[in-house]
């Protein structure tokens, strides 16, 4: 069986963060493992709280992973201060980790920051140069490279600045700004569009999360990325319009779409 690894943050309401990596890469197929960043006191409302991990106990976590199940891709999500990131950076090449996804958390869907303002530029300098792929939405991209981005060719130019610099493959995620579901992938000096078919659904709470989970996922599994991007976006696809709804906000994405089976029929009709 593949392995894929997530080093995120957890959400105690199992929207977004670890919670929705580990279901997203259940449902794809390959055995999940988790290096917790920080906890979060987090429902579809909001974050009220947040407890990082030391550096040591996260240097801890990557070596017992690191020296024992070596896993076939890593995801990388919230990861709020510095000193963290540097850790990651250093096990992550001791490691010769392979299959590298980085999504550059910065603020919840529900508006919370969870990234300290001095830690972008660490981010960017030591992380973003180990990551096969980044996974930024519109508003991270545009904190990236400081650029506005108000339309389509905006994004493709925007890309090719991140995929330029730091010599990775560059998922812009529309959606935020364009009100699509269409991304763009920049890789080795050329674009392509994956389309999305945008549903009508407000519990978004976890997609970025899920779609750089179910990404991994697909690259451990030996896919090339854009095979990876694209079974991808039709995961995130069947997540959403499995059309869940729970909490009071923006709520979390049905996984459990993929897997339905004798077990998850007969929970449903209790
Ligand atoms: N309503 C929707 N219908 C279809 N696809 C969507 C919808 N909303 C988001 N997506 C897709 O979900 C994926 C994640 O995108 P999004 O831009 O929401 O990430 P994000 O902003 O990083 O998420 P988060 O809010 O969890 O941090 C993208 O592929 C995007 O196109
Ligand atoms: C822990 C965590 N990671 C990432 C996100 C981004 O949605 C979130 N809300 N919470």
């Amino acid at each position: 069986m593949k392995k894929a690894l997530t080093i995120a943050g957890s959400d105690s309401s199992g929207g977004a963060g670890i919670q929705a990596d580990i279901k997203t890469m259940m449902a794809n197929g390959v055995y999940a493992m988790s290096v917790v960043t920080a906890l979060t006191a987090q429902n579809t409302t909001g974050v009220s709280a947040i407890l990082n991990a030391t550096p040591e106990f996260l240097s801890q976590e990557l070596d017992s992973i690191f020296t024992d199940i070596f896993p076939d891709a890593v995801k990388i999500g919230m990861v709020s201060e510095s000193g963290l990131i540097r850790v990651i950076a250093e096990k992550l090449g001791q490691y010769k980790a392979a299959n590298i996804v980085v999504d550059p958390v910065m603020v919840a869907t529900s508006g919370a920051r969870l990234i300290s303002e001095n830690a972008v530029e660490v981010l960017k300098n030591e992380l973003f140069p180990l990551a096969d792929l980044l996974t930024p939405n519109i508003p991270e991209t545009e904190v990236l490279t400081g650029m506005q981005i108000k339309s389509a060719e905006d994004m493709i130019e925007a890309a090719r600045r991140v995929s330029e610099k730091y010599n990775c493959a560059v998922l812009c995620k529309g959606g935020h700004k364009l009100n699509d579901a269409n991304d763009l992938l920049y890789e080795n000096g050329s674009y392509r569009w994956f389309e999305g078919k945008r549903i009508d659904n407000p519990n978004t709470h976890g997609t970025g999360c899920t779609l750089s989970s179910a990404i991994a996922s697909n690259l451990a599994k030996g896919f090339s990325m854009e095979e990876s991007v694209n079974r991808a976006k039709d995961y995130i696809s069947g997540a959403l319009a499995a059309m869940l709804d729970l909490g009071r906000g923006s709520g979390p994405m049905d996984h459990g779409f993929a897997i339905k089976n004798s077990y998850t029929e007969e929970a449903e009709n209790l």
